[in-house]
């Protein structure tokens, strides 16, 4: 069972404080990720890390900037959560090691990411657990650009033939404008009504943007919050299964 999981940001970081690592939130997902019988590809978003420093040098996935201290700002950020999250991991025994996206992947002109995937396919098959991060990419005419870990999830899913994929964050699910959560989510318009940016500073769209991300792919995603990651390790569908059939 090859399972591709995304820890929001809001999960593993206190999102309102720049640069603080939610240390209870993230000890509790290491602990689930940890029980896990799964080939495991781990992502994790931005959180107090990416998005703090991407809104002051004003870079969203489509605005870029070719400010090298902004570059160095919000991917040196991301490589300091990203080592906290390994070492979270890997102090409870899992083979977790680092891929940074910045190095691999660029956007051309039109926006659309060319990522290789090769290196988690065979760190994957040579029994590590690849951790990767919402980051910087390269993008033509924009100079960088931020990648979000939902647009992580999507590439990195059908290259490793995951059978399952989960988004953990801090909501239980996407919320009905009366706050429930629904539990299937099939057209982006179905739920446009309901759906947000985030409460907290972020330049990649909220739940909005996260659905929009999760109907790309082929493969059913279900979207979750930290207290189901058991339940979804244990192969349940908790939260909202995002499924564009
Ligand atoms: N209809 C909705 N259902 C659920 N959450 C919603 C909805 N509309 C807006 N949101 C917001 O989307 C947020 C979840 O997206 P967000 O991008 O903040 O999560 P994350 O992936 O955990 O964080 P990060 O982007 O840092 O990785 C929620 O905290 C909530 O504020
Ligand atoms: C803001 C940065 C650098 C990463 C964004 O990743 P996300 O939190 O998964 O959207």
């Amino acid at each position: 069972m090859t399972v591709v999981l995304k820890l929001g940001g809001s999960v593993v970081t206190e999102k309102d404080e720049p640069e603080t690592v939610d240390d209870a939130g993230l000890a509790a997902a290491a602990d689930a990720v940890a029980g896990a019988d799964a080939d495991l590809v781990v992502v994790h978003g931005g959180g107090s890390f990416g998005h703090h420093h991407a809104a002051e040098y004003g870079v969203s996935t489509t605005e870029g900037t070719r400010d090298v201290a902004g570059v160095d700002a919000i991917h040196g950020a991301m490589k300091r959560l990203n080592a906290r999250v390994v070492a979270s991991l890997t102090d409870r025994g899992v083979p977790a090691v680092p891929v940074h996206p910045f190095s691999a992947g660029h956007r051309d002109a039109d926006g659309a990411l060319s990522l290789p995937t090769g290196q988690v396919e065979t760190l994957l098959g040579e029994g590590f657990v690849p951790v990767l991060h919402g980051d910087l990419v390269a993008h033509e005419g924009e100079g960088v650009t931020v990648l979000s870990g939902d647009e992580l999830v999507v590439e990195l899913a059908p290259a490793v033939g995951a059978d399952r994929v989960g988004v953990c964050s801090t909501v239980p699910g996407v919320l009905s404008e009366s706050g429930e959560v629904i539990e299937r989510v099939t057209a982006f318009d179905d739920v446009a009504a309901a759906l947000g940016g985030s409460d907290a500073t972020d330049v990649s769209g909220g739940m909005a943007g996260k659905v929009r991300a999760l109907l790309a792919l082929e493969s059913p995603a279900h979207v979750f919050g930290p207290d189901a990651l058991p339940a979804f390790f244990a192969g349940e569908s908790p939260g909202t299964t995002v499924d564009a059939e």
